[in-house]
């Protein structure tokens, strides 16, 4: 079956502005070296009204209506990389590209105009977005992709040349993915199908430590060793996705800093116990109180479709 066009209404793409980076690094002619300055972190997920990502672990289950997953769509558009968790890779088979609507621009519009490509059907004149490129060698749009993040220590994904992200890179309508493992040496014919496509494993030696919630054989890389990988590799902004364990450990007391940007779409719907919660491990002070763990600030509320959407900042701890 054919998919909808996703297309978002130029207000809502405006209202997102403050809480965006700066227009993807992949636009020709910027600077995309490596930096040691960490990437600017937009964490987004859809949430139902019991703060439920999904009907349970390994259960791919949609919650945003067409127009917010336009808008998820639009922020693809606007970062150099996405992120999830392999648990999320493994359960949902995603496609991790942007298949926002795009149309050729007006014959007069320069190739570096704001209002070129998918800014010109979202209406986007007054701000700078350049979520579209023109393709030099045939002159053809070409909606900004995002590179694909995965985050597998142990090298559990069994991705094939079949899996979805790998089938949209074969079809040049989205990027192979870079996975993250703690593996030394990663079997040859994984790599060769990355390699093939554009993909490759980053090999972290950092040591790991054992997260919250996380079994005794599990470790976990520290946040700060994830966004510096990713950084080193020229990218300079990641929208992380999920699932509920990445989300939960971003969102903790030791890590909330790390984010600059948070977007949720809010269904309405409730999906019940036994689903995997947004619900970090709770904050215990030192004289055995408990406090939030995090709260937003700076918010916008921007009702798409049947859903809501809202973004904002992480409030200072202090
Ligand atoms: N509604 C939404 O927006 C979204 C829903 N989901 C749902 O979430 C569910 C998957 O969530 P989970 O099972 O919690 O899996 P997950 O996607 O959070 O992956 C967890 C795994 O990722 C690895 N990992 C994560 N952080 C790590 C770190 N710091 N260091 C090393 N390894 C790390 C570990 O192997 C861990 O077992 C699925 O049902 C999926 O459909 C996923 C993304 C978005
Ligand atoms: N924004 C949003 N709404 C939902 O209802 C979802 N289930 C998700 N899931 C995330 O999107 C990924 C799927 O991406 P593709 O459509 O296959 O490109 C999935 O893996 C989750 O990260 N997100």
């Amino acid at each position: 079956m054919a998919e909808q066009s996703l297309v978002l209404p130029s207000i809502a793409a405006m209202r997102l502005e403050p809480h965006l980076p700066p227009s993807p690094s992949t636009s020709p002619g910027k600077d995309i070296s490596p930096s040691s300055e960490p990437p600017f972190v937009t964490l987004t997920f859809a949430t139902s009204l019991d703060s439920a990502l999904s009907l349970g672990p390994g259960m791919r289950t949609t919650l945003s209506g067409l127009r917010s997953k336009a808008m998820t769509h639009y922020l693809r558009s606007r970062h150099d990389a996405i992120c999830v968790g392999v648990g999320t890779a493994i359960a949902d088979d995603p496609g991790l590209n942007c298949r926002l609507a795009a149309e050729a621009p007006p014959l007069e519009t320069s190739p570096t105009s704001d209002t070129a490509g998918v800014g010109a059907l979202l209406g986007l004149a007054s701000i700078s977005t350049k979520q579209s490129v023109i393709d030099e060698t045939n002159g053809t749009v070409t909606t900004h992709q995002p590179r694909p993040i995965v985050i597998d220590p142990k090298l559990r994904w069994d991705f094939t040349s079949e899996s979805k992200v790998m089938k949209l890179a074969r079809a040049g309508k989205g990027l192979a993915p870079y996975i993250i493992t703690a593996v030394p040496n990663p079997p040859e014919d994984k790599k060769e199908l990355l390699q093939d496509l554009g993909g490759k494993f980053i090999i972290l030696n950092e040591p790991q430590s054992f997260g919250p919630n996380v079994g005794s054989d599990n470790r976990r890389f520290d946040w700060r060793t994830i966004l510096a990988a990713v950084r080193n590799e020229g990218l300079q902004s990641i929208m992380i996705e999920g699932g509920g364990e990445v989300i939960n450990s971003l969102l903790s007391q030791e890590n909330s800093h790390l984010i600059d940007s948070v977007i949720i779409t809010i269904a309405p719907t409730w999906l019940g116990q036994g689903s995997v919660f947004v619900s970090p491990p709770r904050n215990v002070n030192a004289n055995g109180s408990s406090s939030a763990v995090a709260r937003l600030t700076n918010i916008t509320y921007m009702p798409l479709g049947e859903d809501l959407v809202l973004c904002g900042n992480i409030a200072s701890q202090d």
